[in-house]
């Protein structure tokens, strides 16, 4: 039997750069269902807690811990970033390279690449140079070089920033997509209805903490802090 990534435990983890503290201490524990957005001010430190999450920066104090070894754990984790990277091949190279490193043979990865390339609609792109994309094409890519490794949990950071509404609506349609397949969602996102449309449960920063952690559908009618109500009405929250 295949031991579960699951829990993620979080006791304690502060994140210092430059000597301050940017985030922390955070007490948090990912179970392996739903869809976590992480909404909150500019700086609160959201960017900075997925970060934590995945590995990319490390715990100044206190710890973050799968429940596997780091390894085996990194190796069932994908995170897009904000601005996704993209590496100078075709698109379809593109996708099939997380397939190639872990030792698929070109031919079944760039069999496995086709059916993603179809799936993010991007099947007439396939041999072009990824670099020439279009920014929503560019997240379509990033999403389908994550996916097609069926990860146990998918990190997003603001992945609609900048799309049109039409771009957008097929992004949430693959990250939903994902998570009817079994892949758990963490996801920071400043768009609200999008929070609404694919959170199961809200974790709001707020100076570098979580200040706020409850189900999307009691978050955004009756948040119970004064700073998430005062986030939540558009007003500055500092
Ligand atoms: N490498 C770094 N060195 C120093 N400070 C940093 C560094 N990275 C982040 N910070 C600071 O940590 C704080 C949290 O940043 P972070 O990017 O996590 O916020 P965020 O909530 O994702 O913001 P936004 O909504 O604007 O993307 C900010 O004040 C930022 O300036």
């Amino acid at each position: 039997m295949v031991t579960s990534i699951f829990p993620l435990q979080i006791r304690d983890a502060c994140l210092e750069k430059s000597g301050t503290q940017i985030i922390g201490p955070i007490n948090l524990e990912i179970l392996d269902r739903g869809c976590t957005v992480v909404v909150g001010p500019n700086g609160s430190g959201k960017t900075s807690l997925l970060r934590l999450m995945h590995g990319l920066e490390k715990a100044s104090q206190g710890y973050v811990k799968w429940n596997v070894p780091r390894a085996q754990a990194y190796a069932s984790q994908c995170y897009v970033f904000q601005t996704p990277v993209i590496m100078r091949r075709s698109v379809r190279d593109n996708i099939a390279y997380p397939l190639l490193l872990r030792g698929t043979q070109r031919k079944t990865a760039l069999k496995e690449a086709d059916k993603w390339l179809e799936n993010v609609g991007l099947e007439a792109s396939g041999e072009k140079k990824a670099h020439v994309l279009s920014g929503g094409e560019r997240q379509k890519l990033a999403l389908a070089r994550a996916l097609i490794t069926n990860p146990g949990i998918l990190f997003l950071d603001e992945p609609t920033t900048n799309l049109d509404g039409a771009s957008t609506k097929e992004i949430e349609r693959l990250i939903g997509q994902a998570q009817a397949a079994g892949t758990r969602i963490v996801m920071a996102t400043h768009d609200f209805g999008q929070a609404r449309r694919l959170g199961t449960d809200v974790l709001f920063m707020y100076r570098g903490r979580i200040h706020e952690i409850c189900a999307v559908d009691d978050f955004f009618p009756t948040p119970s802090t004064e700073e998430a109500r005062a986030f939540i009405g558009g007003e500055i929250v500092l």
